[in-house]
């Protein structure tokens, strides 16, 4: 077949740009994100042999094999791995299938500092080759097949293929070095930089210097077999990067040997910063499976719940059958064990590091905490130990708090923990709903994730106090005896508009609005503001709702009940004009008040033109007056 031309994806074009313009100041890296690869082929090979074991009959010995050639100024990273085919090669090395890409590619910027940082944390794999090359050859066999295939490319837009009849089985990617690279030549350069990033690879890292014998470089031990005083912090977190694909610090490093009855080693990682992909939709897991070292899976189900799908790393158990398809994998019982011994494990470990180390335990839990809440809604047996490692914010000030710090300031008479969502921290602090427990000084839980809105719904709260949101239902504020002394709230009722003429302000609100809004009463939680909109008992809250409809999961709104505070000028005033009669200026009044709390509620007023009419026709009379 003759050579085809093929173009890179844009995502792809993006990427080889900023690699290749990019200052990065550790261009070295380029050897671990290949050797990485070249490793990975070799497990999935060694996977597939255990059914298909014709496949590697020819060259049984997994090796990954550097090859600096000065003459040429070449370097080339060869494996003798699964390899790949013609689709696999132009999709694999054309397009980025990985996901979070379109996120990342949001997120760029332009600046090419910061682009930088970011590909850090993204991984720029194989396509990093473009920083020390000013072109890259693939030459590559798929375990199995009789042809194999050429790829290559000077990075800038287009690659070609073409049939290779003489390719070895795997993979060779040679770099033909730029001018001012040539240091990757140096046999010195290659051993420090493996021993560096690619010491825990399980498989030989040889390097071939011309007719010298082949020397390994690397210890070519499954890390996670060693033992922990044999390994430093160093490797450990080189091993994060290489299992997790991210380049940050790991938050928290847990190895561990399970002996019982049922055995298996596991070397977890929760990252410090968010991977991309924590919100798609598959809400996917990363922990590698490995049987006794083979590699067999990173996409097991049953091993974490979807609820710490933030931790990366290796499981490995000589007590899982080898033979079997992943998917009798996924189903095998052992599995739930070993899920739940690794939950366990995790669940103890956050439990620690948040009563020894609470400001640490807050940068996890910023990061984090909308995933492991998650737990709280879907995972009923775990949810006790959860809800302990649940932290809020709070109208009480900026740190962190428990359900137990919470329990444990209280205000006498206080029977519910109450709470208020939204999508923003400040604007929810703000809210009128508040004015009323925050005059008695009783503490609110502001929560902002939109998952809360759906565990909160169902939780049981903590030891015997429900969970009650400010934004539903009526108060039961008279019942707390707060830090607002009796006194300022009885010179507030003293101060109210007259019973007779809020029933009348009442009467004529709700003939104005009619069905835009649910019923209008008078309010015990505002303070300060005139109204404000609350959800009737049983009807759903605001907060979610708008989610829903931003969502497209709905499209009609739910009427609220609209509160009026009898105490505030405003209402007074309109109250007593209310006992005099219907008049025009009230009803634009009423419709204002309601469009006023809808605003501060987050929601546009009902009629944006008839509003902006109103507000100018009330404000010429104001001047006028
Ligand atoms: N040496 C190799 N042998 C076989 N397949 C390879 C090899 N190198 C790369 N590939 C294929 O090309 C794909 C893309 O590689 P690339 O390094 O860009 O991304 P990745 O390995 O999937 O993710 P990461 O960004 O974490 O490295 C790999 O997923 C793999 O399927």
């Amino acid at each position: 077949m003759a050579e085809e031309k093929l173009q890179f994806q844009a995502e792809v074009a993006r990427v080889l740009d900023i690699v290749v313009h990019s200052l990065y100041s550790h261009k070295e890296i380029f050897l671990r994100e290949l050797v990485s690869n070249a490793s990975d082929a070799c497990d999935k090979l060694r996977w597939m042999a255990l059914t298909q074991p014709e496949l590697t009959a020819d060259d049984p010995g997994f090796r990954i094999t550097l090859i600096p050639n000065k003459d040429a100024k070449t370097l080339t990273v060869a494996d003798n791995g699964v390899g790949m085919n013609r689709d696999e090669l132009i999709e694999n090395l054309g397009t980025i299938a990985r996901s979070g890409t379109g996120e990342f590619l949001r997120q760029l910027t332009g600046d090419s500092r910061k682009d930088v940082s970011l590909i850090g944390q993204f991984g720029v794999g194989f396509y990093s080759a473009f920083m020390v090359a000013q072109s890259v050859e693939v030459v590559t066999r798929r375990a199995g097949d009789a042809h194999g295939w050429r790829w290559t490319s000077d990075g800038t837009g287009s690659f070609t293929v073409a049939e290779a009849a003489d390719a070895a089985r795997g993979t060779r990617v040679v770099l033909h070095l730029k001018d001012e690279e040539h240091e990757f030549l140096e046999p010195f350069r290659l051993r420090h930089i493996v021993k560096t990033y690619s010491d825990h690879i399980a498989i030989p890292v040889q390097l071939k210097d011309g007719d010298a014998e082949p020397e390994t470089l690397n210890e070519a031990s499954a890390l996670w077999t060693r033992s922990k005083d044999e390994i430093t912090a160093e490797q450990y977190k080189e091993f994060y990067h290489h299992v997790a694909h991210t380049f940050d610090e790991p938050w928290l490093t847990l190895h561990t040997k399970a002996e019982g009855a049922i055995e298996y080693t596991s070397l977890l990682f929760v990252p410090t910063q968010k991977p991309f992909d924590l919100f798609q939709p598959d809400r996917k897991q990363h922990l590698r499976l490995y049987v006794n070292r083979v590699f067999i899976t990173d996409d097991c189900e049953g091993l974490l719940p979807a609820w710490l799908r933030f931790v990366r790393g290796v499981v490995d158990s000589p007590d899982l059958p080898l033979n079997v398809s992943r998917e009798m994998l996924q189903h095998n019982p052992l599995l739930k064990k070993i899920q739940n011994g690794l939950v366990n494990k995790l669940l103890g470990e956050l439990k620690k590091k948040a009563a020894d180390a609470p400001e640490d335990y807050a940068r996890f839990w910023d990061v984090f905490g909308p995933v492991v809440k998650e737990g709280m809604y879907e995972d009923f047996e775990r949810r006790d130990k959860i809800t302990e490692l649940v932290r809020f914010r709070t109208t009480h000030g900026e740190d962190l708090v428990s359900f137990e710090d919470y329990v444990g300031r209280m205000k006498e008479g206080q029977t519910h923990i109450y709470y208020i969502t939204g999508d923003d921290r400040a604007a929810i602090a703000q809210s009128p709903l508040l004015e009323g427990y925050r005059a008695k000084g009783v503490e609110v839980l502001l929560l902002t994730d939109p998952i809360d809105e759906f565990w909160v719904a169902n939780a049981p709260g903590y030891k015997d106090f429900g969970m009650k949101s400010v934004a539903a239902g009526g108060t039961d504020l008279a019942a707390i005896k707060g830090a607002e002394d009796d006194k300022a709230a009885e010179e507030r009722k003293k101060d109210e508009a007259p019973r007779e003429d809020l029933d009348s302000l009442v009467t004529l609100l709700k003939a104005t609005l009619g069905t835009k809004v649910k019923d209008v009463r008078p309010s015990d939680r505002l303070t300060e503001s005139p109204v404000c909109l609350v959800a009737d008992e049983g009807d759903m809250p605001m907060h979610l709702e708008r989610l829903l409809r931003a969502h497209k999961q709905k499209d009609d709104e739910t009427p609220r009940v609209l509160e009026i505070n009898p105490a505030h000028a405003l209402i007074k005033h309109m109250a007593a004009r209310a006992t005099a009669g219907a008049s025009p200026d009230l009803e634009d009044m009423a419709y204002l008040l309601l469009d006023q709390a809808r605003i501060v509620e987050g929601e546009a007023p009902t009629d944006p033109v008839a509003f902006g009419k109103r507000l100018a026709k009330v404000m010429a009379k104001g001047i006028a007056a």
